[in-house]
């Protein structure tokens, strides 16, 4: 396949070598010093695209792919206040949009196992829950995708909780999960759930240890896209 990376940082870099190591092509590598490129490009050598910009710049990558019929994987986080008009685009443009707030198979693992701990904390009182997340210090957003996708499934779950708040901001109240963000180099991505009471705590984390995992992910995805139609998620590419 011929795929374009729209984002040639850390995660593109490593995301090429994956899809050249598995017999793909680059069609073409767009950072912000060459981002003019893109409308020089012909979409008709372009079977998909994976995004990994900022989120700055993620709405008007993916716009270009969808204006184009060129199928998109996309992981930059942080541009999520404007997902639901990719959505409304993909649909309108029998478009194929796939976002994952995290493409490793070990974090999407601990989503289900989040979702099943949070579902049984229903049976008990007692207990605070919150979530950390530990990233590397060039990371721009915050809270991270992945911990709030984790917020989002504990919300889902768990009576009690109906928001979620970043480092004590607003709204913090007892019906907010409490989220804190630390940046600390090297850390490619942890997540850390804890579930604490006066009498014991649980605790359950993800450590990632290399971006290996998140980039051969977004592949793996480029590689099944091509024939899907719509607005896509992992619970659409993965069988658990
Ligand atoms: N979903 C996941 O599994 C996952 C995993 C890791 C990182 N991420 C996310 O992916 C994104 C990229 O992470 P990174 O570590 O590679 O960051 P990075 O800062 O190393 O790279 C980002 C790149 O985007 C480029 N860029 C800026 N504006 C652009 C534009 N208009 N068009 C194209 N490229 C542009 C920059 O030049 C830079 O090289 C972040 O949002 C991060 O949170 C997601
Ligand atoms: O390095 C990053 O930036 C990461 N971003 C994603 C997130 O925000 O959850 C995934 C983990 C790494």
């Amino acid at each position: 396949m011929n795929i374009l990376l729209l984002g040639y940082g850390k995660m593109g870099k490593i995301i090429g070598e994956i899809a050249e190591s598995r017999g793909h092509s680059i069609a073409g590598k767009i950072n912000i010093d060459n981002k003019e490129d893109l409308q020089k490009l012909d979409p008709k050598d372009v079977d998909v695209a994976i995004e990994f910009s900022q989120p700055e710049a993620a709405f008007e990558n993916i716009s270009w792919a969808i204006n184009h019929g060129v199928p998109v994987v996309v992981g930059t986080t942080g541009w999520l206040d404007k997902k639901s008009e990719i959505e409304k685009m993909t649909l309108d443009k029998n478009g194929s949009f796939f976002y994952a707030s995290n493409f490793s198979i070990g974090v999407n693992i601990f989503f289900k196992v989040n979702e099943f701990l949070s579902k049984l904390m229903n049976e008990t009182t007692g207990y605070g829950v919150s979530i950390e997340e530990i990233h590397h210090t060039a990371k721009k957003d915050a809270p991270s995708g992945t911990a709030i996708t984790l917020a989002e499934g504990i919300i889902k779950n768990l009576n009690s909780k109906n928001t979620w708040n970043l480092n004590g901001e607003t709204p913090s109240s007892e019906e907010s999960v409490e989220i804190t963000s630390k940046r600390i180099d090297p850390a490619p991505g942890t997540h850390i759930i804890r579930y604490q009471s006066p009498i014991d705590d649980l605790e359950i984390t993800h450590t990632a240890h290399s971006r290996q995992g998140f980039a051969l992910g977004a592949v793996l995805v480029a590689e099944w896209i091509p024939e899907k139609k719509g607005v896509l998620s992992m619970d659409d590419f993965l069988s658990f």
